[in-house]
């Protein structure tokens, strides 16, 4: 039997249905979204950037995010203007934001990578140096939301590896400014602010223009125009990771509130139309509840529009048979975002190989990780977790291996090298080594 669809849009799928495997990979399918005619235009707008520096980044900003700039001045938020922003905040948004702030830096602080080296019996060291960036940019999103936590979010892990420099991009379409996003690059010490966004941004920090300059690494998420520009520029300078469309993937045992549940899934899917929220469980009653739940409440949303858009175009409830069937969707699924809205999660923890991040139990929501948990809210989305991890301080740094040999040492390695490099023939690297072997 096929499952249908519920009123809201969002599809319904059972495991047991023949299509079923099918159906799930159209809804999976995100990458299919950046098309010729996507590739086509970033490809353009990076070439005018690269080409024409300030005045394509101008001209495309006006055209992209509805402006009337005349030169970059007019794009560019000098430190006073950001601290403006936070000294003008109501206080309780300042406080909110550092607490936010606090939590984030604390958790980040845990994850520092240090040098290290050992030394063998002759002498020689081998060992590692752990550097940061010089110069990082951080892509804040700003297209169909304002996000302050994401400046946090990019900015303090930066902060905390040591980056000396950190470039902020943040769109302003209509010519918006958003006030927390400004006062949250002060609290976390950004150090430049363009207010521009999508391509032509991520082409500013990847070429440098007269008044952006050139990065090392471009971090953050971004729609679909800033991922393209992001794995366009990859090798130009470095990226973290594709970080698309938010997702939520929900396991729920039949024992949390439905509306708590239709609600998770609606936190996520108002990020954009192309948002993904799912709800996997083996409780058939269970899901029937959600979907009503999901019917009751879709109304009451400011955003319902968008939410409608990313269920029916997106969103699913999925029947399972077992929990055994749960963990392997999970993993098949490689959510970014994956709550346990079970009985006894941390039994499930083992065998969770593939997640950005891992909400724990009924009453971790999701939102909290969004905003002030402390762990990071920029996560490996469309199946990325198999193989990325979420922005963290190592992101903004960088490894030297070191080498240092005794004479003892570089006569014993010699003799090694020495066979191996003839054995490739490349003789002046055996003769090298050779020179440093003690007869
Ligand atoms: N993974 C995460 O950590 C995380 C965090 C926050 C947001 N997000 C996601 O980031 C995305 C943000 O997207 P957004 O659109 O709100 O903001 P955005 O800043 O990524 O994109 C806006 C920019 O896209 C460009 N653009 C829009 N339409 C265009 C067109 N037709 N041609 C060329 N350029 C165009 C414009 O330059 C505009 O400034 C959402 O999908 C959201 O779910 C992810
Ligand atoms: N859920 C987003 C990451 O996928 C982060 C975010 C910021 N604000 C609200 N949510
Ligand atoms: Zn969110």
């Amino acid at each position: 039997m096929t499952e249908t669809t519920a009123p809201s849009g969002i599809a319904r799928l059972a495991t047991a249905e023949a299509s079923f495997e099918d159906r799930l990979s159209t809804l999976l399918a995100w990458e299919g979204v950046s098309d010729a005619a996507v590739q086509h235009r970033v490809d353009e707008i990076i070439a005018a950037v690269k080409a024409r520096g300030d005045d394509a980044l101008v001209e495309a900003s006006n055209r992209f995010d509805r402006l009337s700039a005349t030169g970059m001045a007019e794009l560019t938020l000098s430190a006073e203007r950001l601290r403006q922003a936070y000294d003008g905040l109501p206080a309780e948004q300042r406080e909110a934001l550092a607490q936010a702030a606090e939590r984030i830096r604390v958790y980040h602080e845990r994850q520092k990578p240090e040098s290290w080296h050992y030394t063998e019996a002759d002498g020689s060291v081998l060992g590692q140096q752990v550097m940061p960036l010089d110069r990082a940019g951080i892509y804040v999103p700003g297209g169909k939301a304002a996000y302050p936590s994401s400046v946090l979010m990019n900015a303090i892990p930066a902060h905390v590896a040591g980056v000396r420099e950190i470039i902020m991009v943040v769109p302003t379409p209509d010519g918006v400014l958003n006030e927390l996003v400004l006062a949250a690059a002060h609290l976390a010490g950004v150090d430049r602010v363009f207010t521009v966004g999508g391509a032509q941004a991520v082409a500013a920090l990847a070429y440098g223009t007269e008044t952006v300059p050139r990065v090392d690494k471009i971090v953050g998420p971004g729609n679909i125009y800033v991922a393209t520009a992001k794995r366009a520029v990859f090798g130009q300078v470095g990226i973290d990771m594709i970080a698309g469309p938010s997702e939520i993937l929900v396991v729920s045992d039949g024992g949390t509130d439905p509306e708590w549940l239709a609600m998770d899934l609606f936190s996520q899917a108002e990020h954009d139309e192309d948002a993904q929220s799912i709800l996997v469980s083996w409780d058939a009653e269970h899901l029937d509840a959600v979907a009503a739940a999901i019917d009751r409440l879709l109304p009451t949303l400011e955003r319902e529009e968008i939410v409608r858009a990313s269920l029916s175009r997106r969103g699913a409830l999925i029947r399972c048979a077992s929990r055994e069937e749960a963990v392997a969707l999970i993993n098949r699924i490689a959510p970014e975002h994956l709550e346990l809205s079970v009985a006894n999660p941390e039994g499930w923890l083992p065998e969770i190989r593939h997640a950005g991040a891992i909400f724990m139990g009924r009453y971790t929501a999701e939102a909290l990780g969004d905003y002030c948990a402390g762990p990071n809210h920029v996560l490996p989305t469309s199946g990325t977790a198999r193989f990325s991890s979420p922005l963290g301080v190592y992101d903004f740094q960088k490894r030297s291996s070191i080498i240092h040999c005794s004479a003892e040492g570089a006569s014993r390695l010699g003799r090694v090298a020495s066979v191996l490099a003839r054995g490739e023939s490349l003789t002046a690297h055996a003769r090298s080594a050779e020179y440093r072997i003690k007869e």
